[in-house]
Protein backbone atom coordinates (compact mmCIF):
# COMPACT_ATOMS: atom_id res chain seq x y z
CA UNK A 1 0.00 0.00 0.00
CA UNK A 2 1.41 3.49 -0.68
CA UNK A 3 2.16 5.84 2.31
CA UNK A 4 1.82 9.51 1.35
CA UNK A 5 5.39 10.31 3.11
CA UNK A 6 4.37 13.36 5.75
CA UNK A 7 7.09 15.85 7.07
CA UNK A 8 6.09 17.55 9.74
CA UNK A 9 7.75 20.51 11.04
CA UNK A 10 7.43 20.71 15.14
CA UNK A 11 8.19 24.53 15.93
CA UNK A 12 8.10 23.55 20.11
CA UNK A 13 8.18 26.59 22.14
CA UNK A 14 9.50 28.77 19.50
CA UNK A 15 7.96 31.54 17.15
CA UNK A 16 4.70 33.91 17.98
CA UNK A 17 2.43 34.47 15.97
CA UNK A 18 4.04 37.01 13.84
CA UNK A 19 6.77 34.99 13.64
CA UNK A 20 4.86 31.76 12.51
CA UNK A 21 2.94 33.93 10.04
CA UNK A 22 6.26 35.14 8.35
CA UNK A 23 7.48 31.58 8.65
CA UNK A 24 4.61 30.17 6.83
CA UNK A 25 4.52 32.51 4.24
CA UNK A 26 8.39 31.88 3.38
CA UNK A 27 7.82 28.12 3.20
CA UNK A 28 5.08 28.24 1.25
CA UNK A 29 6.90 30.31 -1.16
CA UNK A 30 9.94 28.22 -0.90
CA UNK A 31 7.75 25.16 -2.17
CA UNK A 32 5.44 26.84 -4.58
CA UNK A 33 7.48 25.44 -7.96
CA UNK A 34 8.06 22.38 -6.15
CA UNK A 35 5.84 20.66 -8.11
CA UNK A 36 7.18 17.85 -9.86
CA UNK A 37 9.30 16.27 -6.78
CA UNK A 38 6.72 17.69 -3.85
CA UNK A 39 2.88 16.31 -5.72
CA UNK A 40 2.56 13.49 -3.31
CA UNK A 41 4.00 14.59 -0.13
CA UNK A 42 2.94 16.33 3.07
CA UNK A 43 3.84 18.82 4.70
CA UNK A 44 3.11 20.24 7.99
CA UNK A 45 3.98 22.38 11.23
CA UNK A 46 3.05 21.79 14.34
CA UNK A 47 3.10 25.85 15.96
CA UNK A 48 2.40 26.98 19.79
CA UNK A 49 -1.48 27.21 20.43
CA UNK A 50 -0.94 30.75 20.39
CA UNK A 51 -0.12 31.03 16.27
CA UNK A 52 -2.28 28.62 15.06
CA UNK A 53 -5.09 30.68 14.52
CA UNK A 54 -2.82 33.13 12.70
CA UNK A 55 -1.41 29.90 10.75
CA UNK A 56 -5.05 28.77 9.81
CA UNK A 57 -5.75 32.67 8.38
CA UNK A 58 -3.29 32.16 6.25
CA UNK A 59 -3.08 29.20 5.28
CA UNK A 60 -6.83 29.56 4.35
CA UNK A 61 -6.51 33.44 3.16
CA UNK A 62 -3.89 31.55 0.49
CA UNK A 63 -5.11 28.27 0.05
CA UNK A 64 -2.12 26.59 0.68
CA UNK A 65 -1.49 23.41 0.49
CA UNK A 66 0.31 22.87 4.02
CA UNK A 67 -1.06 20.79 6.79
CA UNK A 68 -0.61 22.42 10.70
CA UNK A 69 -1.43 21.30 13.92
CA UNK A 70 -0.94 21.37 17.73
CA UNK A 71 2.11 20.20 19.76
CA UNK A 72 -0.59 19.13 22.29
CA UNK A 73 -3.87 18.31 23.39
CA UNK A 74 -6.17 17.69 26.48
CA UNK A 75 -7.48 14.58 27.58
CA UNK A 76 -10.45 16.42 28.40
CA UNK A 77 -13.02 17.30 26.55
CA UNK A 78 -14.42 20.43 28.54
CA UNK A 79 -14.57 21.27 32.38
CA UNK A 80 -12.23 22.86 34.94
CA UNK A 81 -9.07 22.39 33.85
CA UNK A 82 -7.15 25.74 33.56
CA UNK A 83 -4.71 25.79 31.12
CA UNK A 84 -5.73 23.16 28.64
CA UNK A 85 -6.60 23.16 24.93
CA UNK A 86 -9.18 20.63 23.66
CA UNK A 87 -10.37 18.70 20.66
CA UNK A 88 -12.88 20.66 19.93
CA UNK A 89 -11.37 23.78 19.93
CA UNK A 90 -8.62 22.72 18.19
CA UNK A 91 -10.70 21.05 15.23
CA UNK A 92 -11.90 24.73 15.17
CA UNK A 93 -9.10 26.10 14.33
CA UNK A 94 -8.97 23.47 11.34
CA UNK A 95 -6.35 21.68 12.80
CA UNK A 96 -4.81 18.48 11.33
CA UNK A 97 -2.44 17.00 13.31
CA UNK A 98 -1.26 16.89 16.97
CA UNK A 99 1.53 15.57 18.37
CA UNK A 100 0.88 13.14 21.42
CA UNK A 101 3.26 11.40 23.83
CA UNK A 102 6.12 13.62 22.77
CA UNK A 103 9.55 12.49 24.54
CA UNK A 104 9.70 16.21 26.02
CA UNK A 105 5.89 16.01 27.18
CA UNK A 106 6.82 12.64 28.87
CA UNK A 107 9.32 13.77 30.72
CA UNK A 108 8.87 17.16 31.86
CA UNK A 109 5.43 16.83 32.40
CA UNK A 110 5.32 13.47 33.33
CA UNK A 111 3.09 12.12 30.66
CA UNK A 112 2.90 8.13 31.12
CA UNK A 113 1.24 5.61 28.80
CA UNK A 114 -2.32 6.17 30.04
CA UNK A 115 -2.23 9.99 29.48
CA UNK A 116 -0.50 9.33 26.01
CA UNK A 117 -3.40 7.08 25.19
CA UNK A 118 -6.15 9.57 26.57
CA UNK A 119 -4.98 12.06 24.21
CA UNK A 120 -4.73 9.51 21.44
CA UNK A 121 -8.40 9.08 21.81
CA UNK A 122 -9.32 12.57 22.82
CA UNK A 123 -7.52 13.60 19.27
CA UNK A 124 -9.44 11.00 17.23
CA UNK A 125 -12.40 12.17 18.84
CA UNK A 126 -11.93 15.46 17.40
CA UNK A 127 -11.24 14.12 14.34
CA UNK A 128 -7.61 14.98 14.68
CA UNK A 129 -4.68 13.08 13.42
CA UNK A 130 -2.57 12.17 16.34
CA UNK A 131 1.07 11.96 15.89
CA UNK A 132 2.10 9.66 18.79
CA UNK A 133 6.04 9.88 19.49
CA UNK A 134 7.96 7.03 20.85
CA UNK A 135 11.53 6.42 21.70
CA UNK A 136 14.14 5.17 23.71
CA UNK A 137 16.18 6.89 25.56
CA UNK A 138 20.22 6.57 25.69
CA UNK A 139 20.63 3.93 28.75
CA UNK A 140 17.93 2.02 27.23
CA UNK A 141 19.96 2.24 23.51
CA UNK A 142 23.60 1.24 25.15
CA UNK A 143 21.38 -1.98 26.64
CA UNK A 144 20.21 -3.02 23.28
CA UNK A 145 16.83 -2.67 24.46
CA UNK A 146 15.76 0.18 22.02
CA UNK A 147 13.23 -2.24 19.78
CA UNK A 148 11.33 -3.85 23.36
CA UNK A 149 10.90 -0.33 25.11
CA UNK A 150 9.46 1.60 21.86
CA UNK A 151 7.17 -1.50 21.03
CA UNK A 152 5.99 -1.13 24.64
CA UNK A 153 4.95 2.50 24.36
CA UNK A 154 3.49 2.27 21.10
CA UNK A 155 1.12 -0.91 23.12
CA UNK A 156 0.79 2.01 26.11
CA UNK A 157 -0.37 4.74 23.41
CA UNK A 158 -2.65 2.34 21.27
CA UNK A 159 -4.27 0.32 24.51
CA UNK A 160 -8.27 -0.07 23.43
CA UNK A 161 -7.79 1.92 20.48
CA UNK A 162 -10.11 0.50 17.87
CA UNK A 163 -8.53 -0.15 14.39
CA UNK A 164 -10.88 1.96 12.68
CA UNK A 165 -8.76 4.36 14.53
CA UNK A 166 -5.69 3.23 14.51
CA UNK A 167 -5.82 2.78 10.76
CA UNK A 168 -5.10 6.49 10.20
CA UNK A 169 -2.84 7.31 13.88
CA UNK A 170 0.58 8.12 12.73
CA UNK A 171 3.83 7.36 14.67
CA UNK A 172 7.05 9.15 15.51
CA UNK A 173 10.24 7.02 16.35
CA UNK A 174 12.26 9.68 18.18
CA UNK A 175 14.87 8.18 20.04
CA UNK A 176 15.69 10.48 22.78
CA UNK A 177 19.39 10.41 22.32
CA UNK A 178 18.89 12.77 19.00
CA UNK A 179 16.67 15.00 19.91
CA UNK A 180 18.31 18.33 19.36
CA UNK A 181 21.70 16.84 19.82
CA UNK A 182 22.58 17.04 16.10
CA UNK A 183 23.76 13.25 16.66
CA UNK A 184 21.00 11.61 13.72
CA UNK A 185 19.86 8.10 14.09
CA UNK A 186 21.66 5.76 11.42
CA UNK A 187 19.09 4.92 8.74
CA UNK A 188 19.55 1.47 9.39
CA UNK A 189 19.08 2.36 13.27
CA UNK A 190 16.05 4.09 12.23
CA UNK A 191 14.65 1.42 9.98
CA UNK A 192 14.96 -1.15 12.71
CA UNK A 193 12.83 0.46 15.25
CA UNK A 194 10.06 2.02 12.34
CA UNK A 195 9.62 -1.92 10.76
CA UNK A 196 9.24 -3.19 14.51
CA UNK A 197 6.78 -0.41 14.70
CA UNK A 198 5.33 -1.93 11.67
CA UNK A 199 5.33 -5.47 12.45
CA UNK A 200 3.97 -4.69 16.25
CA UNK A 201 1.06 -2.81 14.58
CA UNK A 202 0.60 -6.28 12.38
CA UNK A 203 0.41 -8.04 15.85
CA UNK A 204 -2.44 -5.48 17.67
CA UNK A 205 -4.38 -5.02 14.18
CA UNK A 206 -3.49 -6.79 10.81
CA UNK A 207 -1.38 -6.22 7.87
CA UNK A 208 -3.73 -4.77 6.34
CA UNK A 209 -3.71 -1.55 8.59
CA UNK A 210 0.07 -1.59 9.14
CA UNK A 211 0.44 -1.85 5.43
CA UNK A 212 -1.03 2.18 5.41
CA UNK A 213 0.13 3.43 8.48
CA UNK A 214 2.70 6.30 8.46
CA UNK A 215 5.87 5.66 11.08
CA UNK A 216 8.08 9.05 10.95
CA UNK A 217 11.37 9.19 12.51
CA UNK A 218 12.53 12.15 14.05
CA UNK A 219 15.83 13.29 15.62
CA UNK A 220 17.78 16.00 14.39
CA UNK A 221 16.72 15.52 10.74
CA UNK A 222 18.69 17.92 7.99
CA UNK A 223 18.33 17.78 4.47
CA UNK A 224 21.64 16.12 4.86
CA UNK A 225 20.13 13.08 5.82
CA UNK A 226 16.20 13.21 5.13
CA UNK A 227 16.80 11.40 1.92
CA UNK A 228 18.87 8.35 2.86
CA UNK A 229 16.08 8.01 6.01
CA UNK A 230 13.35 7.93 3.43
CA UNK A 231 15.29 5.40 1.63
CA UNK A 232 14.24 2.88 4.25
CA UNK A 233 11.12 1.23 3.50
CA UNK A 234 9.54 1.12 7.08
CA UNK A 235 10.58 5.22 7.35
CA UNK A 236 7.60 7.41 5.77
CA UNK A 237 8.71 10.63 6.84
CA UNK A 238 10.15 13.23 9.34
CA UNK A 239 9.38 14.96 12.49
CA UNK A 240 11.75 17.26 12.41
CA UNK A 241 12.21 20.22 15.41
CA UNK A 242 15.33 22.64 14.78
CA UNK A 243 15.79 22.10 11.67
CA UNK A 244 11.85 23.47 10.77
CA UNK A 245 12.48 26.42 12.16
CA UNK A 246 14.64 27.70 9.05
CA UNK A 247 12.25 27.70 6.03
CA UNK A 248 14.78 27.22 3.89
CA UNK A 249 16.14 24.22 5.30
CA UNK A 250 12.38 22.70 5.71
CA UNK A 251 11.44 23.22 2.38
CA UNK A 252 15.12 21.59 1.46
CA UNK A 253 13.77 18.58 3.59
CA UNK A 254 10.25 18.37 2.37
CA UNK A 255 11.79 18.27 -1.00
CA UNK A 256 13.88 15.27 0.14
CA UNK A 257 12.93 13.75 -3.23
CA UNK A 258 14.57 16.21 -5.37
CA UNK A 259 18.11 15.12 -3.71
CA UNK A 260 17.81 11.69 -3.06
CA UNK A 261 20.24 9.60 -4.56
CA UNK A 262 19.42 9.03 -8.37
CA UNK A 263 17.28 11.43 -9.68
O1 LIG B 1 9.63 16.70 17.44
C1 LIG B 1 10.76 16.80 16.97
C2 LIG B 1 11.88 16.13 17.58
O2 LIG B 1 11.90 16.30 18.95
C3 LIG B 1 13.19 16.33 16.90
O3 LIG B 1 13.78 17.55 17.25
P1 LIG B 1 15.16 17.95 16.54
O4 LIG B 1 14.94 17.83 15.07
O5 LIG B 1 15.42 19.35 16.98
O6 LIG B 1 16.18 16.97 17.01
Amino acid sequence: MARTPLIAGNWKLNLDHLEATHTVQKLAWLLRDAKHDFDDVEVAVLASFTSIRSVQTLVDADQLELKYGAQDISQHASGAYTGEVSGAQLSKLGVSYVAVGHSERREYHGEGDEVVAAKTKAAFDSGIVPIVCVGEGLDVRKAGDQVEYTLAQVDGALKDLPADKAKDVVIAYEPVWAIGTGEVATPADAQEVCGAIRGRLAELYDDELAAGVRVLYGGSVKSGSIAQLMAEPDVDGGLVGGASLDPEEFAKIARFRSHQVGL
